[in-house]
């Protein structure tokens, strides 16, 4: 129905459209009090008296909204999902940083064939967690933003968005595109590794695919963006730096965009940027307000620093998920492809790092969780471990030695399951010293401080571990989930355009 033929004055700014979900219990007002995390949420199964439910529901002013339970001071909100290696979280913060909700799902395995069907999964877990956001928070949720596993790459067509290939997950490689991206690029550049996301669009272009004149490119979370704001070919500048994108210059370098292939390329905007606003029947669907906005994203490895929120040269981040991720703040820019190191722009310093394939994926075969809470309180962190894994989930390897045919070690196994666990987590610590020390010889900023994120952050055991191996202060980031990221962007996206730093 249309808004006018409900009320009298047209849609204000916090006009917000209320549709009649499950949750809404028409011509009632009740109240309960859930508890999400630290925060206590006013969670009013609330009806609106204005008429009937399906339709819009218009306030001419917050304070009457805020009468209506949501946001006891009736203060904008902002939301931030994290789609990560196994699965996806969003959190929902206020005006102060201030946790409000939060909430995560593993991806559900729809299959195509005998194949994950990621683009289908990541959809519907996007509008499933959309739905898990607390209905009486959303009127309030000013801004949107999404993070992404980085050079996760889709191929989709131009006109409807819908996939045309298979997406390249964040950790495939595709080496038959090698030499051809090695003889366009600057030696040692970014993109010169299997897994980046030239050499998956070079190997997509390669294959006899009659579409490529309505295909474009996006990124995992630029795709999943585009599902909320409807504008194909729009990208950041973190995530399109592995195919090429040159922060420093804001352009693609000329050497990629004399390329056949560069009209597939997306437009790049800093993260936490503006789209527009969300499209209304998504709006309709799940009642954010009209004036609600999306924002460019960026990677969860990014998305995991800023929620850690280090803010000077030399503090770094690692995320101990699925894969281990090193983040450290430099004054200056690196890159080298031999080592899988390269550099991602954060304001006005560089995010210099890589992503290893060891971590998380590696433990998850071999140790259920719990197992891995009872394992670690066995461990004597101050005892040096004699084993020497390279622990990794399969053959090859993206940092910080560049190899795809580096095979996993993880024998000879322990008796003891506590000792062989002991061997893992030292020998992951081993893997990430040698990284940050990389990251000094290579000229970046020295590391003098570490903070940890990702589920592995959770470990105290392992924390020492490595803060003993690193000969480093170690320790939990305050923040330790990338989502949490997301809506420090998203509140970044919202605020009038200013020149002050993300990370501040
Ligand atoms: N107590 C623990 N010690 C070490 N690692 C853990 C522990 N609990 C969970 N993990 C690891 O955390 C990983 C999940 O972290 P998460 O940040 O959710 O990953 P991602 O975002 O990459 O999917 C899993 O691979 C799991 O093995
Ligand atoms: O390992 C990964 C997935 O979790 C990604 O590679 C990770 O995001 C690191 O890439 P970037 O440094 O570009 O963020």
């Amino acid at each position: 129905m249309p808004i006018a033929s409900l009320h009298s004055w047209p849609p204000h700014k916090h006009s917000f459209f209320v549709t009649q979900p499950s949750k809404f219990n028409p011509g009632s007002y009740s109240r309960s009090r859930n508890y999400v995390g630290r925060t206590r949420i006013l969670r009013d199964n609330l009806s609106i008296k204005c008429g009937r439910m399906v339709g819009v529901c218009a306030f001419d002013d917050r304070k009457q909204l805020g009468e209506f339970g949501g946001v006891q001071d009736g203060g904008e909100l902002y939301l931030g999902m994290d789609f990560g290696t196994s699965g996806a979280r969003y959190a929902v913060i206020d005006e102060r940083k201030r946790v409000r909700a939060e909430g995560k799902m593993e991806y559900p395995q729809l299959m195509n064939g005998n194949a994950v069907d990621w683009a289908s999964s990541w959809r519907t877990t996007l509008f499933s967690l959309l739905e898990d956001v607390p209905a009486s928070l959303r009127p309030f949720i000013s801004s949107i933003s999404i993070d992404g596993t980085s050079a996760t790459t889709m191929i989709v067509d131009s006109k409807t968005g819908e996939p045309l290939h298979k997406p390249f997950l964040y950790n495939e490689s595709c080496p038959d595109a090698l030499p051809l991206v090695k003889s366009i690029a600057p030696a040692n550049h970014t993109v010169c590794s299997g897994s980046s996301t030239l050499c998956k669009l070079v190997h997509w272009w390669n294959l006899n695919e009659s579409n490529k004149e309505s295909a474009i490119l996006l990124h995992q979370a630029d795709w999943l963006l585009w599902l909320l704001h409807g504008k194909l070919g729009v990208s950041d500048y973190n995530n399109a730096l592995k195919v090429g994108y040159d922060p420093e210059v804001d352009s693609y370098p000329k050497w990629l965009a004399s390329q056949p292939y560069a009209y597939m390329l997306p437009s790049v905007q800093a993260p936490g940027s503006s789209v527009g606003s969300i499209k209304e029947d998504v709006g309709v669907q799940f009642g954010f307000p009209k004036y609600c906005i999306v924002c460019t994203g960026t990677t969860d490895s990014i998305a995991a620093f800023l929620a850690a929120n280090a803010t000077q040269p030399g503090k770094a981040v690692t995320s101990l998920g699925s894969t281990l991720a090193v983040k450290l703040l430099s004054t200056s820019r690196v890159e080298d492809a031999r080592y899988g190191v390269y550099s991602h722009r954060l304001d006005d310093k560089w995010l210099v790092g890589g992503a290893s394939n060891t971590g998380g994926a590696v433990l998850r075969q071999l140790f259920t969780d719990e197992q891995l809470n009872e394992l670690s309180e066995k461990i004597n962190h101050m005892e040096s471990s004699p084993l020497d894994y390279y622990p990794l989930p399969a053959v090859g390897e993206r940092f910080p030695a560049a190899d795809p045919n580096m095979e996993p070690r993880l024998h000879p196994r322990p008796e003891c399951d506590a000792d062989y666990l002991h061997g893992i987590l030292e020998s992951i610590a081993r893997i990430e010293a040698k990284a940050y020390w990389l990251l000094k010889d290579l000229g970046a900023t020295e590391v003098d401080e570490v903070f940890t994120a990702g589920g592995g952050a959770k470990n105290e055991k392992w924390i020492k571990i490595r803060e003993r191996v690193l000969g480093l202060p170690v320790s939990r980031a305050i923040q330790t989930e990338a989502a949490f990221g997301a809506a420090l962007l998203a509140l970044k996206g919202a605020q009038p355009k200013s020149s002050l730093p993300l990370n501040t």
